[in-house]
């Protein structure tokens, strides 16, 4: 495996913070997606949101996944990336009229729409440009994903998806909209979800909502069951790779889909979540009544997800060479308390100039990079570019 440890030789000269990523997991993950899904029928839309670096999205599409996108650019760059257009989804709580008409132009696979006024102003839309848009309905399936509530998506009141009153709504208004081809059904729980029961149900909701569109007289031609799976942050070099297997296997034993009808998902983070670290280097050690601090160069502006969501990301001292461990708490240079990457950790004992690898970070990490504090960006690097 082409883990950033295997190189330390080529990237003393680099400056930190960056983002490294190891190509070579991408591809075992993608080899796993591939056999357990891909092969099975099952369409996957890669989830951009997650990670749109462009050589990442060059590794995904030759192995023929589709692209999520929920921006007008994230649009573009699919194409740019090589994703054809029949195989994009235009997902998005809030797509502006400029941001429907990119995806018009462009003749998607299919905008998912989350409300009946989103499906009207769709079809407006795409009269004016003389288009048929084909759309699916994202539904609030009411299933708790077990995770943090920040991430969770498909509870019955949240700002996601098609209330159930609006479902008979949009139905009862398809005949009057001469420009839509409604062609599926679409769900998305939540994030960061480890909890397979919570696939089950989702399985079992999506397949009571399928036979009433058909009960309705309406035939999909798929139904999407969005993505979520999560990964093993606290032990991501046993578990770099998620278990797709079981995942896809719940699915496959719970989804009664009607002959010839596709079923199509929206993984991100399990994608590419453990391909990804942040590198970054210790600037000094402060010592306070009790607490060790290391105060390192990487900070939120690089990596958000522990100040927003109190998120833990596997940290190692990957230059050290004592024999010795202490506890640190692991900050950052931002001017903001949460500004913390983990408290309270074991570490081999670090100081100024050491290298700590931030671990599972190439989902979320890069894409959610600010410039707060006019810090610069970071940079990308390759596994396959050094050493
Ligand atoms: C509608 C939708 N689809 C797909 C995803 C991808 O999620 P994940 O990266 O957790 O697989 C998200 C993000 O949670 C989403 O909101
Ligand atoms: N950005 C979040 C997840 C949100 C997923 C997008 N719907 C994270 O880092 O975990």
């Amino acid at each position: 495996m082409a883990d950033i440890t295997s190189l330390l030789g080529s990237i003393q000269n680099i400056p930190t913070p960056f983002y490294f990523y190891d190509l070579e997991l991408l591809g075992k993950s993608l080899d796993e997606v591939k056999k357990h899904g891909l092969t099975k029928g099952y369409k996957v839309h890669y989830a951009m949101k997650a990670n749109a670096n462009p050589r990442i999205l060059e590794v995904i599409r030759q192995y023929h996944l589709g692209a999520d996108a929920v921006s007008a650019n994230e649009v573009k760059a699919a194409l740019a990336a090589g994703f054809p257009k029949e195989e994009i989804v235009f997902a998005g709580v809030g797509k502006s009229d400029e941001e429907i008409i990119v995806g018009l132009s462009n003749d998607i696979f299919c905008f998912n729409c989350e409300s009946a006024q989103e499906v009207e102003v769709i079809n407006e839309l795409a009269g004016k440009m003389g288009k048929k848009a084909k759309i699916a309905l994202r539904i609030n399936p009411n299933v708790d994903a077990k995770t943090h509530h920040y991430i969770t998506t498909g509870m019955k009141e949240n700002k996601f998806g098609l209330p159930p009153k609006e479902i008979d709504q949009v139905i009862d208004k398809l005949p009057q909209l001469a420009n839509i081809q409604l062609t599926g059904i679409h769900f998305h729980i939540g994030s960061q979800v480890t909890s397979l029961e919570s696939y089950t149900q989702l399985a079992q909701r999506a397949n009571d909502f399928n036979v009433y569109f058909r009960s309705k007289g309406i035939e999909l031609q798929h139904v999407n069951v969005g993505g979520g799976l999560g990964i093993d942050y606290v032990e991501p070099k046993t578990n770099p790779v998620p278990d797709f297997k079981s995942y896809f296997e719940v699915f496959e034993k719970q989804m009664k889909l009607a002959p010839g009808q596709e079923l199509h998902f929206e993984l991100g983070r399990a994608i590419v979540g453990q391909c990804g670290s942040l590198i970054s280097k210790v600037l000094y050690n402060k010592e306070g009544e009790t607490i060790k601090f290391l105060i390192i160069d990487a900070g939120m502006t690089e990596l958000i997800r522990p100040a927003l969501y109190q998120a833990e990301h596997f940290i190692e001292n990957i230059t050290s060479q004592s024999q010795a461990f202490e506890t640190y708490d692991v900050v950052g240079p931002i001017c903001e308390s949460s500004d913390a990457f983990r408290r309270g950790i074991e570490l081999k004992q670090s100081k100024r100039g050491d290298l700590l690898a931030i671990r599972s970070a190439g989902a979320y990490g890069e894409v959610m990079m600010s410039r707060y504090n006019l810090r610069d960006n970071a940079k990308t690097y390759f596994d396959v570019d050094l050493g």
